[in-house]
């Protein structure tokens, strides 16, 4: 997939948590964006002395292809204090354009998979990857049956990011879509929305071995917090899941 140079233009946001916003842009030169769920594009732009650089963000919009034009190109921002993408989003008004390019990386459900279930782990915004794929999920469930389970890290339930989304994906895959938060600072108040039950409390690397990952038929996705994505890959090697069966990717900063 050719990788492409173009601008976007902001359409819409809305904060998905106190923290993180949802960003939803077009493609302001009128092209589609191809791309696999699961890859990211970079946003270009220059410090205050003239020094350009760039940053990477994970495609969000549910999509199993090409996003077409005038189509939503969804972003989802986490705001790092001192940072210099977060100060270029969180001044971004609604019909400005940033610079960007892609799509990148091969954080991607494989065609050739012939895994009995995922095991997909994020934290943050590193679930956004696993939204752009509920397409590509509800389709392996329909035609092989497949078995997923999405641990999601995030500190507190107003965290918890497109979980409403993903409940409710589960809600119709009930027999093949597991969907648990793990919430290391704050369980969810009894009653409130996020109050369903299967919720964890501490980080998702303490809950692995509670889905007993198996190198027979696992294939596992790690997304976000770099801590993270290395503790649950020992862990999994030590599961006895081979390195192939382990696709991660670091949201690691580029500067
Ligand atoms: C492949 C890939 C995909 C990514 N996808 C996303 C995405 O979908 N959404 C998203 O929000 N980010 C994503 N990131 C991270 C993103 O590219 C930026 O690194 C991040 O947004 C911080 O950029 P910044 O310019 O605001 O902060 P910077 O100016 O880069 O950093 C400012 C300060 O904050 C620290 N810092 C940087 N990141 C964090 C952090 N996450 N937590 C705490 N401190 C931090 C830095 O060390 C530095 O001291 C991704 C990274 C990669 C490599």
């Amino acid at each position: 997939m050719a990788i492409q140079h173009f601008p976007l233009k902001l359409v819409s946001r809305r904060m998905l948590a106190p923290s993180v916003g949802h960003y939803a842009f077009v493609r302001d030169d009128g092209q589609p964006l191809d791309f696999i769920p699961g890859q990211f594009i970079q946003v270009h732009f220059q410090y205050a002395d003239g020094t350009a650089t760039k940053r990477s963000y994970s495609l969000a919009t549910i999509h199993d292809h090409a996003i077409g034009p005038g189509e939503a190109v969804d972003i989802a921002v986490s705001y790092v204090p001192g940072g210099a993408a977060t100060a270029l989003f969180e001044g971004l008004e609604v019909g400005g354009t940033v610079d960007a390019s892609g799509p990148f990386g091969r954080f991607c459900l494989m065609p050739a998979d012939a895994n009995r279930r995922y095991l997909l782990i994020g934290t943050g915004t590193g679930v956004t990857p696993y939204r752009s794929m509920l397409p590509q999920l509800a389709q392996a469930i329909a035609e092989r049956g497949i078995q997923v389970v999405l641990l999601f890290g995030a500190r507190t339930p107003e965290e918890l990011l497109y979980g409403d989304e993903f409940r409710a994906f589960a809600a119709q895959h009930p027999d093949h879509f597991r969907f648990v938060p793990c919430f290391s600072r704050e369980l969810p108040a009894p009653g409130s929305a996020h109050d369903h039950g299967d919720v964890r409390h501490g980080y998702v690397q303490q809950f692995l071995g509670e889905f007993a990952p198996d190198a027979a038929g696992d294939i596992a996705y790690l997304c976000g917090n770099p801590n993270m994505v290395d503790a649950c890959f020992e862990s999994l090697k030590e599961c006895g899941l081979e390195v192939k069966q382990i696709r991660r990717e670091k949201y690691v900063s580029s500067k």
